[in-house]
């Protein structure tokens, strides 16, 4: 999926929104327990609710691997599920990987090839090496933690290095200089608009993947306000526990597709 046909999907369902599929049977209406697959089951119903309301899915492999071989079949069926019934829907697989060179090609192997999500998310931390072997695959992307949306964030990220730049800083300025910009995103959290404002200003084309809108207090409105760039619009917003969670009834589905619908609505500053 290269940058157009994002744009094109944005600006025809008229939303920036990822929906997080971070599904917990803890959280999940009982009734589905019952089912064959109750993961699948319930982002199925979710995927079909919302798919008119958002541009991506995000389901994070954390909520897929608490859960063993079931929960890859789980992981693997929703991506297929998406990519044969809503295609212009981006599948982001939110791994956050990261490891030597010889190891981190297996990991894009396993992510971008085997499983076929169109990104995966990459911790930087170990370098250059760790980074490169996810990128130069056609229409799939390298979605690079910039500045998360945690309060750990201070305690590495933050931290202001000798030339005056905060490490964030000076790790997304080393990332942008070894992955081209049509096939790498930033995650900025969405809990500290004025940080992404500043980020955006250093990077006008590159698209951020923005989580942390909802239950962790962001506001899409201010996301738009701080991140949005006019014609490449340069923003997913993700929002999971806000959407999927909207309800634990009988109408979990209509209840997600509401909020998802809610949050277009918020977010559309950016079409104005
Ligand atoms: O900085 C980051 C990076 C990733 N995440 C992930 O996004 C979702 C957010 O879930 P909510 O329920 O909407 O809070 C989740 O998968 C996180 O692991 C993030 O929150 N912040």
């Amino acid at each position: 999926m290269n940058r157009n046909e994002i744009v094109a999907h944005i600006e025809e369902t008229k939303s920036l929104l990822c929906v997080g599929l971070d599904t917990d049977l803890d959280k999940i209406p009982t009734h589905l327990l019952s089912n064959e697959d109750p993961i699948f089951a319930f982002n199925k119903a979710i995927i079909d609710a919302t798919a008119a309301h958002c541009v991506a899915y995000k389901p994070n492999t954390a909520f897929y691997e608490a859960y063993g071989l079931e929960g890859w079949k789980s992981f693997e069926k929703t991506v297929s599920y998406i990519k044969e019934n809503y295609p212009k829907h981006m599948v982001i697989a939110d791994a956050k990987r990261g490891d030597i060179g010889n190891t981190a090609a297996r990991y894009a192997k396993a992510f971008l090839d085997t499983l076929n999500c169109d990104a995966i998310t990459v911790a930087p931390y170990m370098g250059k090496d760790s980074v490169q072997p996810f990128s130069g695959r056609k229409g799939k992307w390298v979605i690079v933690l910039g500045l998360t949306s945690n309060p750990g964030a201070d305690d590495i990220q933050k931290l202001e290095l000798s030339n005056g730049l905060a490490v964030s800083q000076s790790v997304m300025d080393s990332v942008a200089s070894w992955i081209p910009n049509d096939e790498l995103m930033f995650v900025v959290g969405a809990t500290r608009p004025d940080e992404l404002a500043k980020i955006r200003s250093r990077y006008p084309e590159t698209f951020f993947l923005v989580p942390g809108v909802g239950a962790q207090g962001g506001s899409a409105a201010e996301v738009v306000e701080a991140g949005c760039v006019k014609g490449i619009y340069g923003l997913l917003i993700n929002a999971s526990r806000g959407v999927i969670y909207a309800s634990s009834g009988d109408d979990f589905a209509e209840a997600a597709g509401r909020a998802a619908e809610k949050l277009k609505m918020e977010m559309a500053g950016a079409f104005a």
